[in-house]
Parts: C-alpha cells; sequence; structure tokens
C-alpha cells in the first residue's frame, strides 16, 4: 500500500480521501533534518506554507511521486528540483480564494476602525471613545494591485461598500477590469489616488519591494496598504518609517519577509498596525476545499489518474505528451518569448502550427504557447491545464491557425502576439528533433538558439552599428555570447538577436535606442 505523509494540519476531510488508497501519517511540526530522515518511506508529501520542501528534502524523497499543496502557494516547493526528478507538485489554485479575499476585506475594516485595539482596550476595563474616531470606506478609492482571483472577489465586495475602484495589473484587458467596475490604472496613478492599497499579487523578481520607500513616498498620508498576498512584497522596515515619520496612514499585514514573524520594529507601531499571523486561508470552509481538492489529486496520481491542478507536469495524455515533448518546450519558449517582446498587455495571441504540426494533434502546442506567455504574469501558477482558462480570463484572444503546406523545416511554430504596445512575432522550429532554434523574429529570418538572457534590436542595416552596440554593451560589462542581423534587404531594416551571458544592468536600453540606427531595444530572459 502506498505511504502518504503530512506534514501540515490539514482537515479530516482530506485525510479520510487519502486513507482511501494509502497509509496516512500525519506527523506536524518536523524539523527538516527529521523530515529528511523519514521522507524516503513516503509515496506522497501533502503540505500547507509552514513546510519547507527543499532541494534536500527532495533528493531524500526516493519514493515520491506527488507533494501536493493544500493551498495556492508553492513558493516553499523548490518545484523546478521536483520537476527534475519526475515528482508532481499539485496546488489547490481556487480552494482558499474567498477566505483570502475576506481577510484582505476585514483588515481593510479593522484599520478603518481601529477594532483590534479598541477591543483590547475595553477588555483592559477602559471605556476611550475618542482615541479610536476612524474613517470611513464608503466612497473612498481603493487601489488593488493584482486583477486575479483574490483581486477580484475583493474587488466586487469593496464595490458594493460604495468604494471606487482602481487596479493596476498588466496582464488584464481594460474590458475584463471594466466588467468588475475598476478603472485600469498605471501603478504611480493607483499609489497617487488610492486611499486603501490592497495587494494580490504573486512574490516574483519584479514585485519583491514593490512597496518601498520611494513608492511609500508616491502615496497620500492617510493611505493605508494591506497585504494579503505575499512577505517580501513590501519592504518592511521602509513601511515601519513610512508609518512612523506619519507618510502614511497605516497597514495591515498577514504576511511576513520571514514566517513565524521574529523580532520585528511592525510590532511596536500601536493602532496604526494591524498584523495577523498568515491567516488568510485560515477559514473551516477553504481548510476543507483545499483538503478535499488537493487529497483527491495525490489520490488520483496513486491510482495512475492525471492530476487536474499540476504546476509543473502537463495534464495530458502520456502518449500525445511523449510524441509532442520537444515542441511543447519550443511552443513554451516562443509564447515566452514573445510575450516579453509584446510587453505589457498581450490582447490577441496568434499560433500558427506549420508542416507537420498543422494537425489536430498538435492542439496542446498552442495550450504550451499560452502557458510561456502567461509565466511572466503567473509564474508557476500557470500550467497545462489552466493556461487555457487563464488566458480567457485576461481577455487574451487566441487565434489558431494551420499550414501544412510551410516546408521549410519538417514542423514549425509562428507566434504572433498583438498587445497594448505593437504587435511582435517569432517563428521557430527544432532542429535534429531535439534543439529548439528561433528562425524569425518580427518578420527577419535570423537562425539562433534561444538563450536565458537575450538582447534584440530592431535597427537600420549600415556600417559601424554592430561595432557601435558591442562597445556600448563592452562599457557596461556585458558578455556578449553570440550574435546574429536578420535582415530583408541590404541596408534596409534589420534585427539583432545576441545571446549575452547575464542580465542587462538597469537603463542600458535607453542607451541602446541613442545609438544612431537603432530603433527599438527588448530585452528577454527565457
Ligand atoms: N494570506 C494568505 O493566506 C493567502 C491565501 C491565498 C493566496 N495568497 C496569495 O495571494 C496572492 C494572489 O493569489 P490569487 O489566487 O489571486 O492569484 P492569481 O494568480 O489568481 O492572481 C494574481 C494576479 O496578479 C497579477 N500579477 C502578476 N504580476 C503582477 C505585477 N507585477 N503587477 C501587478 N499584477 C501582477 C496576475 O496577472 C494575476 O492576475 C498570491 O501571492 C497567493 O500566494 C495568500
Ligand atoms: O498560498 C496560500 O494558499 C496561502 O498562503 C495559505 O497558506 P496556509 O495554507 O499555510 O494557510
Amino acid at each position: 500500500m502506498s505511504k502518504v505523509l503530512v506534514s501540515d494540519p490539514i482537515d479530516q476531510a482530506g485525510i479520510d480521501i487519502l486513507s482511501q488508497v494509502a497509509t496516512v501519517d500525519v506527523k506536524t511540526g518536523l524539523k527538516p533534518a527529521e523530515l529528511i530522515e523519514i521522507i524516503g518511506e513516503y509515496d506522497a508529501l501533502m503540505i500547507r506554507s509552514g513546510t519547507r520542501v527543499t532541494q534536500e528534502i527532495i533528493e531524500a524523497g526516493t519514493q515520491l511521486k506527488i507533494i501536493g499543496r493544500a493551498g495556492v502557494g508553492v513558493d516553499n516547493v523548490d518545484v523546478p528540483a521536483a520537476t527534475r526528478k519526475g515528482i508532481i507538485v499539485v496546488n489547490s489554485p481556487e480552494g482558499n480564494t474567498i477566505a483570502a479575499a475576506e481577510h484582505a476585506l476585514a483588515m481593510i475594516l479593522s484599520l478603518s476602525r481601529h477594532i483590534p485595539d479598541a477591543n483590547a482596550s475595553v477588555k483592559r476595563g477602559e471605556w476611550d471613545r475618542k482615541t479610536f474616531v476612524g474613517a470611513e470606506v464608503y466612497k473612498k478609492n481603493l487601489g488593488i494591485v493584482g486583477l486575479g482571483k483574490i483581486g477580484s472577489h475583493v474587488a466586487s465586495v469593496a464595490k458594493a461598500m460604495g468604494m471606487k475602484l482602481l487596479a493596476y495589473d498588466p496582464f488584464i484587458s481594460t474590458e475584463r477590469a471594466e466588467q468588475m467596475g475598476c478603472q485600469l490604472v498605471d501603478l504611480d496613478l493607483l499609489f497617487q489616488q488610492a486611499d486603501y492599497i490592497t495587494l494580490h499579487i504573486p512574490k516574483t523578481p519584479e514585485t519583491t519591494n514593490l512597496i518601498n520607500a520611494k513608492t511609500l513616498a508616491k502615496m497620500k498620508p492617510t493611505a493605508r496598504i494591506i497585504n494579503c498576498a505575499r512577505g517580501g512584497i513590501i519592504d518592511e522596515s521602509a513601511l515601519a518609517a513610512a508609518i512612523k515619520e506619519g507618510k502614511i496612514g497605516g497597514a495591515a499585514l498577514d504576511v511576513f519577509d520571514s514566517e513565524p514573524l521574529g523580532e520585528s520594529e511592525l510590532r511596536s507601531l500601536g493602532k496604526d498596525i494591524i498584523l495577523t499571523p498568515h491567516l488568510g486561508a485560515s477559514t473551516t470552509e477553504a481548510q476543507v476545499n483545499v483538503a478535499i481538492d488537493v487529497a483527491e489529486q495525490i489520490r488520483d496520481v496513486i491510482l495512475g489518474l492525471p492530476a487536474r491542478s499540476a504546476v509543473n507536469i502537463p495534464g495530458l495524455g502520456p502518449d500525445i505528451l511523449e510524441e509532442l515533448k520537444p515542441y511543447m518546450q519550443l511552443a513554451e519558449t516562443l509564447g515566452n518569448l514573445v510575450g516579453q517582446l509584446a510587453g505589457g498587455r498581450v490582447e490577441t495571441l496568434t499560433v500558427k502550427l506549420q508542416g507537420e504540426l498543422a494537425t489536430n494533434k498538435s492542439q496542446p502546442l498552442v495550450v504550451a504557447a499560452l502557458k510561456g506567455l502567461l509565466y511572466q504574469a503567473l509564474r508557476e501558477r500557470v500550467n497545462y491545464v489552466n493556461a487555457s482558462i487563464e488566458a480567457k480570463e485576461r481577455g487574451i484572444r487566441v487565434i489558431e491557425t494551420r499550414d501544412a503546406s510551410a516546408r521549410d523545416y519538417a514542423g514549425s511554430l509562428h507566434l504572433e502576439a498583438t498587445g497594448t504596445l505593437g504587435t511582435h512575432s517569432v517563428t521557430g522550429a527544432l532542429l535534429g528533433d531535439k534543439e529548439i532554434h528561433l528562425t524569425d523574429v518580427d518578420g527577419f529570418p535570423i537562425n539562433v538558439p534561444p538563450s536565458k538572457y537575450m538582447l534584440f534590436t530592431l535597427h537600420r542595416d549600415m556600417p559601424g552599428i554592430i561595432g557601435k552596440l558591442g562597445s556600448l554593451l563592452g562599457s557596461f560589462n556585458v558578455n556578449i555570447a553570440s550574435m546574429q542581423v536578420g535582415r530583408k534587404i541590404v541596408r534596409g531594416d534589420a534585427v539583432m538577436a545576441l545571446s549575452i551571458d547575464d542580465p542587462l544592468p538597469d537603463g542600458i536600453l535607453d542607451e541602446i535606442t541613442k545609438v544612431p540606427g537603432i530603433r527599438d531595444a527588448y530585452t528577454v530572459t527565457l
């Protein structure tokens, strides 16, 4: 019989489901070394945010087939390490949406009316009606950063409370935002106009320290910030300083840079700050939802069935997957690349399946292209199972075309993304059946394998331009690994594709576009 280890508190409903197919051991509060010692006995591990599943634990889990996260965030799991070992990682993308949204709303009201401190004061025997005069939320501006599942529910309830809704989410269409009663604005405007700012975004390199001394300085002195998303999105020292100096009105935090929260100046800021111990998902209902959702997936995988919310393994039939595997990687890479070239919000993605890919069996490639396109917005939360739904929810129109007569390569894939900043296209094919090559960028023929860090320029084909760009990159200590120019006519427009060893330093793109002849430059991380 299979064995499942449950290492964080989960609802009994989940244990009951697991027990139908496995022996279940519930051992919470294990130290990393204790977990490493026993994990080798188990086929499945079920966790919440309390267990950090490191590469070391994954290496020690020699029998592990699946890690189930009873919740949304898988940032406590080394997903790449699990993927490398063929371990499926599943989560429950929607089971605690309402709970987290309601916690954020509770924070907004509690902060406005000083409920935690007023309550503590009465319990101390006081009757102080002056200190705790509050503010109404009615007709106030609520700035929602991240209009995904939780942000959308916060929007609908806040609207009913009479709040005016501003939203910032570069991956959501204006129409979708309007449907939810939100005015889509840029981040600066949101910071300037919001009376309340609530964060509902993943923690990514782009969102880390999004709220910092500089952005705090843009806010109203009465602004209140709510973070029920992830620790690390707010620079905690900058926030504490801003509250102390009266630069903002207050904050309510459920998540912290390091959890459990240790020694912190946040604790000493009185009634202008509310701190809860990562309680967003802690409702009876949410815990039943996530426990059932994830336990069912673990049960299915133990029974040899596919998982519905795998964050790292496609939920596709194994036979089709085997055949398309190299092309799936091609489609995902091209999707990620064209999304970054398009920048901002993509409204339409056209996927053209060419040559031998122009068959009905190739449909998963469209999904893989969408997964790549959405990676910048959703990171590991987008998978082959949810990519189409996520794209639909973001108002991205997907056009699929087929051209069996295209004969340049056995099979090639052409993606075109049209967004608020314009249209870009990329084409790619496999060389020797497995090596990905970019064969066209924005209509210019090239032939380069993609690399982790790339720079693309659109320029005029003229003498000296390559030298000037090389010297400029050299002066910023950027090492070029390879470079290729694609042009249609001599001395006409051209595209340059450079593979570079490291990410481009800040500010260099502006310098590149100042080089005479270079019209545009794009940096891409794959
Ligand atoms: N406190 C808790 O207990 C708790 C519970 C559940 C979820 N969460 C966290 O809440 C957050 C939101 O969860 P969700 O289920 O709504 O996720 P979601 O994926 O449905 O929505 C996230 C949204 O953020 C947007 N986004 C991505 N990068 C952005 C950026 N740089 N700027 C602005 N928007 C950006 C995406 O387009 C997406 O619409 C996650 O961090 C999740 O881990 C916390
Ligand atoms: O990502 C999540 O689902 C939340 O942060 C909830 O975490 P928890 O399961 O530890 O309460």
